[in-house]
């Protein structure tokens, strides 16, 4: 039945104006009016099919995506897209491709680590697309521990080059095989690019400065074969089906490999005509920037994919029904349903289902509106940079860290939780889910590990609370540090469920809780006399100490952006109860902290479930309002329990006869394998 809406009644329940909250979600109305022009731009066009991906076998897989990619590059020069638009429309291609490495990691570094005569020679090279990059940092033995990389690049003075090496060692102690310490991981380096920066630890006249940027050519612009001294591919399948098998991760080995000293990164340090090693004025920390600024990204990507599932999971869970009396059905329903479900009850209406699903809904709100104050945090701290200010260079490094942890744990976690809120169809790979899983997954581990990304931000904690009454005023997400002796006395003023609803009790909540954490860590550290080993010992409390900090950070921004004039009927209340969502959930999932640390009380504890589970009632009706909000088409989505109109059976049901299985109803092997053994049975049950 085209053209029948089986959500409509859904739609017809909310409180509040969609087109308002269209524009809130995506940061602006300009911002809104290209995402939504750019995605039906792609939707409508076939060519950028992707419901076959988990079918195709690997090299059709990746052929189709250097296809895609390469079509999208047409699109994007022929309309003369903006870099905004051209954005855009590789983000709602949606599918893992070298050009995300290209335009997310390659161009940044040589922004950010070139000087502007290099960046005169190689920017408009990428920005043209003449040559294609990659970021190779990652080695085989050394991902987390940069500093510890084992690839050379070593200044020959004779010729004004540097030799990058990747040595290869015969250990012994693995079974005498040969252990080569290559390169591995690099999205596009396995089949694409034909350049890369590439981190090596720089020695001139015999030393070693550490880890420092190359640009490398790794194949001829000719006939795209790799350069000599250079073996590089493809590091093979990794997990789910299509996926994150659409990006070509590779392998390098550089033998020697001889590069001009220009095309060493130099705006962190250079090395002069002699061979002599120079420091410019800024922290040797900028070598890592590239880091901070995809963690950032990676940060406002999270909302996106968590909402993708939410939205399917929300969508879903109205059109499903189970249980529920045969006789009348709640008078809300559409003619169809009522017809031909009448009575049965919509799995979102169970609390059990809500108590899961709409505290990943607002989940998806909180990491969209931190993602946007972090974008704000960076730009900031680049300004800064730029007129050689670095005071806030170690908080932005905390919280683009800790944020990004904080933000693709739950949304990896938020993913699979839809993938079971909706139940079996949620395992089919038409829904989606899985597909988004495999892809989203490894963003917990990629850009730097999430474990080893939250002990940076307790370092920075613990580093904080130890100069705490030295006269250092803490500023900016850490402020709160600066009111600890309050913190560690104040006790919690709610006294009625309602009360959990006034912002300011909220913060200190939070603050209370995190500040405590981290003073508890210090208090324990100090007891050992080797600091190192402490901090090693105590590592697990320091990640929740962290984990306590960003999640805090997370509410105040959340809490922040409710104090701005948010135009459109309804919205702002609506955003209210959405935060309130995300703050009880998080306040009652981890009520043992908050209790432990003394600052509530049970009972206090107990009026935050009651508010929250008022929250969801509020929430209800305007649940499918809240994903449409997101303004996702179908082709987005990539789902068909997710679709916009609800029809799912018939289109599962279609969806399954073009499974190739289906192509045939008698299946391949049957002569060979199934026929023999049926026969075999026969014969046995005669005899
Ligand atoms: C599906 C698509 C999603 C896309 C989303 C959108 C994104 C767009 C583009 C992305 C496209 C595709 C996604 C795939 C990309 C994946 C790419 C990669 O994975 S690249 C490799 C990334 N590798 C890592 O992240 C390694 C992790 N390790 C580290 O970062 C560091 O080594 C460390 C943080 C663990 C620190 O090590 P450590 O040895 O303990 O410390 P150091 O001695 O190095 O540092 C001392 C000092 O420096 C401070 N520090 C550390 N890092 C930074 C930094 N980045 N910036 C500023 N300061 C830093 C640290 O705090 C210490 O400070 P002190 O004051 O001395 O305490
Ligand atoms: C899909 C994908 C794409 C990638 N793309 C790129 C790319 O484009 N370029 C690139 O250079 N790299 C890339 N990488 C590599 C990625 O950056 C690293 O895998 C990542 O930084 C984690 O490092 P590791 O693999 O060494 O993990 P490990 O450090 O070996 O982690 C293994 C375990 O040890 C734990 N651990 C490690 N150190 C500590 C510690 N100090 N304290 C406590 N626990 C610890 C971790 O928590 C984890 O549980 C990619 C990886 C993936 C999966």
């Amino acid at each position: 039945m085209a053209g029948v809406d089986y959500l409509a009644d859904e739609r017809n329940k909310a409180e509040f104006d969609v087109d308002s909250m269209k524009i809130v979600w995506a940061g602006s109305r300009h911002t809104f009016e290209v995402a939504d022009r750019i995605s039906k731009l792609v939707a409508n066009d076939p060519a950028f099919r992707k419901d076959d991906r988990p079918m195709l076998p690997r090299k059709e897989l990746f052929k189709n995506t250097l296809r895609k990619a390469a079509y999208a590059w047409k699109l994007i020069t022929e309309l003369r897209l903006s870099e905004e638009e051209a954005s855009k429309l590789r983000f709602f291609v949606d599918e893992p491709a070298y050009t995300d490495l290209h335009w997310g990691m390659f161009v940044p570094a040589l922004k950010g680590q070139c000087t502007d005569e290099q960046q005169s020679k190689w920017l408009p090279l990428a920005y043209k697309m003449q040559i294609i990059g990659c970021y190779a940092q990652t080695e085989l033995g050394h991902g987390s521990n940069v500093q510890g990389l084992e690839t050379t690049a070593t200044f020959d003075p004779q010729t004004d080059e540097f030799v990058i090496h990747s040595p290869t060692l015969t250990s012994s102690k693995c079974y005498h095989t040969v252990e080569v310490l290559c390169t591995w991981w690099p999205g596009g380096l396995g089949k694409v690019s034909t350049h890369a920066v590439v981190y090596a630890r720089l020695i001139t006249d015999g030393k070693d400065h550490g880890v420092h940027g190359f640009i490398v050519q790794l194949r001829s612009m000719e006939d795209h074969k790799p350069l000599p001294g250079i073996t590089v591919g493809d590091i093979g399948m990794k997990f789910g089906n299509g996926a994150y098998n659409t990006m070509d991760n590779g392998v390098l080995t550089l033998d020697h490999v001889r590069i001009p000293r220009d095309q060493m990164m130099m705006r962190v340090s250079q090395v002069t005509r002699e061979g002599k090693y120079k420091q410019s004025d800024v922290p040797r920390q900028l070598v890592y920037g590239t880091m901070v600024y995809v963690r950032q990204k990676i940060v406002a990507d999270a909302s996106c994919a968590l909402s993708k599932a939410v939205c399917i999971a929300t969508r879903y869970s109205a059109v499903r029904r189970q249980f529920g009396s045969q006789n009348g059905g709640p008078e809300t329903q559409s003619a169809h349903y009522r017809k031909s479900y009448t009575g049965l009850i919509q799995v979102i209406d169970y609390k059990t289902q809500q108590n899961r699903l709409f505290p990943l809904l607002a989940s998806a709100y909180a990491f969209r509106f931190v993602g946007e104050w972090l974008k704000w945090l960076y730009t900031d701290v680049t300004q800064r940079l730029a007129v050689n200010d670095f005071s806030t260079l170690p908080e932005a490094h905390a919280c683009t860290a800790g944020l990004k942890s904080l933000t693709t744990t739950a949304t990896a976690d938020g993913i699979e939780e839809c993938r079971k809120l909706c139940g079996g169809h949620g395992y089919l790979c038409t829904s989606g889910l899985p597909e988004l899983f495999a892809v989203y997954v490894p963003a917990c581990t990629y850009e730097g590990d999430n474990i080893v990304l939250l002990l940076q931000v307790a370092r920075f904690l613990m580093k904080t609370v130890s100069q705490i009454g030295s006269g250092k005023q803490p500023v900016g997400t850490i402020a709160y540090m600066g009111r600890v002796e309050h913190l560690l006395k104040s006790r919690c003023s709610v006294q009625r469920a309602e009360d959990w609803l006034n912002p300011s009790q909220v913060l200190e909540a939070f603050e209370a809780r995190a500040a405590r954490m981290s003073v508890s860590c210090a208090q324990n550290l100090s007891k050992f006399s080797n600091p190192e080993e402490g901090f090693a010992e105590l590592s697990a409390d320091l990640v929740e100490a962290a984990v306590a900090h960003c999640q805090l950070i997370v509410v105040s921004k959340f809490l922040d952006k409710l104090q701005q004039d948010i135009p459109g009927k309804g919205v702002k209340q609506l955003l209210q109860a959405v935060c309130g969502i995300y703050y009880l959930s998080l306040l009652h999932k981890h009520q043992g902290e908050f209790l432990a640390t003394s600052y509530i009380t049970p009972k206090q504890a107990a009026l935050a479930s009651d508010q929250l589970r008022a929250l969801y009632s509020k929430v209800r009706p305007n649940a499918i309002a809240l994903v449409d909000s997101f303004n996702y088409t179908d082709h987005f989505l990539g789902s068909i329990l997710g679709c916009y109109d609800g029809n799912v059976y018939p289109k599962l049901y279609e969806a399954a006869k073009k499974d190739p299985l289906n192509d045939t109803v008698v299946p391949d092997g049957y002569h060979e394998y199934l026929k023999p053994l049926l026969k075999q049975q026969l014969h046995s049950a005669k005899l």
